[in-house]
């Protein structure tokens, strides 16, 4: 099956630097920001103007040629020691999604491996920072037609559940979880999309919906307090996450709440699939509970924009993720097929370092 490429792309190379689509200004102002080095792309990640695993990935690998190009010595171990040193600021920006710190890995290992002066160093990096993009965007279509392929097999067109962005957005292009979503409706077998708004910064109600509107998919948006009211009703068919990290037994860290829908998804015999390419998939960790945890910025909780939805002067704990457990995933969508969580170890030589 062919995949139809989605238009929305958030990271893009364009002659000497990186345009990032500002998820912040979305869904009002869609707008690019020019990233010229590597502290502009650190900050970038932190501040989520480009967020979701795959695409903090992306955009880290531009990160790294990005800091390799500032690096003014012909010397090549020096030049080695200089590029660590961008990896570790990259590296700090965002704790989590795993990705992150394949692609620069992959950067890494790529300035070891080739050899030559380091002008042409840098321009292998640059070129590796393209594949990993390009790559991403394949990836991001082989898992959607996986992922159609895995979908429950109804006489009624489906509908999908998803929480949080792990669309065209949060990858190098098409999506993950919305790659699933974007070759369902392609192939006729989608009905509509349930969208959790994804408190507490709403890429679900901000983004997912804005890339079903783009696309005219049919969205519904709920609060991340009705999922399994819906479910009860009978109106969910499936639900397809992303992921961030997912460990070698295939416990999977997503965005927070994805555990409580997992949960809802289970009690009512309802599929949950997790979408993700092998850079997202950790094999160091032998199962959820080692991965690390981002607390985010309380304010994201207490402010909707410059509302106030809680009286100042209390605690706050806003972890960004939360853990789901193998059990409760039904299959595992990668860019070589539909998997149990437990069968994941098959992949493990095929994950390109
Ligand atoms: C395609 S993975 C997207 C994944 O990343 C999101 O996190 P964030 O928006 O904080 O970067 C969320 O967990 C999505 O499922």
């Amino acid at each position: 099956m062919t995949s139809t490429v989605s238009h929305v792309y958030p990271v893009i190379w364009q002659k000497d630097q990186v345009l990032l689509i500002d998820q912040n200004r979305l869904p009002a102002e869609y707008t690019l920001v020019e990233i010229k080095n590597s502290d502009d792309m650190a900050l970038a990640i932190k501040t989520m103007i480009v967020r979701g695993a795959p695409a903090i990935g992306v955009a880290a690998a531009y990160g790294m040629y990005l800091g390799a190009r500032e690096i003014e010595t012909e010397n090549r171990e020096l030049f080695l020691t200089q590029l660590e040193k961008i990896a570790e600021k990259l590296r700090a920006t965002r704790p989590t999604a795993v990705n992150l710190f394949w692609a620069i890995q992959r950067m890494l290992n790529t300035a070891r491996r080739t050899l030559g002066p380091v002008e042409y160093l840098q321009e292998v990096l640059l070129e590796t920072a393209k594949n990993i993009n390009l790559e991403d965007l394949k990836t991001c279509q082989a898992i959607g037609d996986y992922g159609l392929e895995a979908l429950p097999k109804t006489p009624e067109k489906l509908t999908i559940l998803t929480h949080c962005n792990a669309g065209a957005l949060a990858t190098a292009g098409y999506g993950t979880a919305l790659g699933v979503v974007r070759s369902a409706w392609r192939e006729g077998r989608l009905a509509r999309v349930f969208a959790d708004e994804t408190r507490p910064r709403l890429q679900g109600a901000k983004l997912t919906v804005w890339e079903c509107v783009q696309d005219e998919i049919p969205i519904t948006l709920i609060t991340d307090n009705m999922a399994a009211h819906c479910m009860k009703q009978g109106l969910i068919h499936a639900v397809v996450v992303g992921a961030d990290r997912i460990a070698a037994n295939g416990d999977t860290a997503n965005k927070i709440g994805t555990y409580s829908v997992a949960i809802s998804a289970k009690a009512h015999n309802i599929p949950f699939f997790v979408a993700a390419p092998l850079s997202t998939i950790d094999f160091s960790l032998i199962d959820g509970n080692q991965i690390p945890i981002e607390e985010r910025d309380p304010a994201e909780i207490y402010q909707i924009g410059k509302t106030l939805v809680t009286p100042e002067g209390v605690d706050f704990y806003n972890p960004a993720f939360d853990v789901t457990p193998a059990n409760l995933i039904t299959a595992i969508i990668t860019e070589f097929g539909a998997v149990a969580p437990s069968e994941l170890k098959q992949f493990e030589e095929k994950q390109a370092v």
